[in-house]
């Protein structure tokens, strides 16, 4: 098994995982003996610095132990590295490692993750920020923003959050590049996505194609209630690019102004507010254990 490093985010996903280390002691331990380490995050962005760290000690894997958020911030700091990212599934969403399919059960995973198998994925940059999942502008950002000032997470709140905000969200005109072409539009969502699901096998873009050099961009400029149902069926469904309540693109690369600032998410959180998006794919820039 390659050396590994775990780097677990104590505060992710429904339950909270702070015995992790006693259960991958117990799953892993007796595989690998001396040739894991795990390292917890102290709070966001740690795990960024961690793994980078890691990577320049020379594991040949760099797990991340929750969800997209943690995925995100391993992925980030491997970038550029020859460590491989692997994925502990503790998350609420775990939407790459869904698209992956990776284990959802912990001892599965970490069976899995003792003998991996190595590739590479795309990753994709909004406004120089990398994502492995998805990023994306309007509505989605906006539930973002409001679910991480709810004080509470899980579901429940997630729902809440979108009922509350759909009755109050207003889209923004936007002037879309990409391709050649210019789209002069409103962006209730405009998303864009490298692995196909959100989580939780909620579908933004099921054509997605971790490995195309491609970002499947999903465009919705209205979304009057009937429009609502369809959207969250098909998404279910895994069949919006089918039905016509969504646009959909693939582009290596787009530009976006808003008329208005627009708030934007990467991997399911929020970032903030701007005007101004340069959206851009780097082919297979990160290697992966999974
Ligand atoms: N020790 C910590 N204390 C508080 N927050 C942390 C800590 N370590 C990481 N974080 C932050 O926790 C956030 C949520 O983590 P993560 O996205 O992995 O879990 P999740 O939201 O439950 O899962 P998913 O994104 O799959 O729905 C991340 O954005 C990360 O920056």
């Amino acid at each position: 098994m390659p050396p590994t490093c775990f780097i677990f985010n104590p505060t992710a996903g429904p339950s909270r995982r702070r015995d992790l280390p006693t259960l991958v002691a117990r799953h892993f331990g007796p595989l690998a003996a001396d040739d894991y380490v795990i390292r917890p995050t102290e709070g966001p962005g740690h795990a960024v610095e961690l793994a980078r760290a890691a990577a320049a000690e020379g594991f040949a894997v760099v797990a991340a132990v929750g969800g997209d958020g943690t995925v995100n911030e391993v992925g980030r700091g491997l970038l550029g590295t020859a460590a491989a990212l692997g994925i502990v599934p503790l998350g609420s969403g775990n939407g790459l490692a869904r698209h992956l399919k990776v284990p959802l059960g912990l001892a599965a995973a970490l069976r899995r993750l003792a003998q991996p198998a190595f590739g590479r994925i795309d990753v994709g940059r909004i406004n120089s920020r990398p994502f492995f999942c998805t990023a994306g502008l309007g509505f989605d950002a906006h539930v973002a923003e409001h679910f991480a000032l709810a004080g509470t997470r899980g579901l429940g709140t997630y729902l809440r959050v979108t009922l509350r905000e759909y009755r109050r969200y207003r889209p923004v005109p936007v002037r879309v590049e990409l391709n050649g072409q210019v789209l002069a539009t409103d962006c209730y969502v405009l998303a864009f996505a490298n692995a196909s699901q959100y989580g939780n096998d909620v579908y933004i873009a099921p054509r997605a194609d971790l490995r195309d050099g491609l970002l499947d961009v999903c465009l919705i400029d209205a979304l009057p209630v009937g429009r609502a149902f369809r959207v969250s069926l098909a998404m279910a469904l895994g069949n919006l690019p089918e039905t016509k309540a969504a646009d959909y693109y693939q582009t290596a690369r787009a530009r976006i102004t808003a008329a208005a600032p627009l708030g934007f998410h990467v991997d399911g959180d929020y970032l903030g507010r701007t005007t101004e998006f340069a959206v851009e794919l780097l082919p297979l820039a990160l290697a992966v254990a999974v």
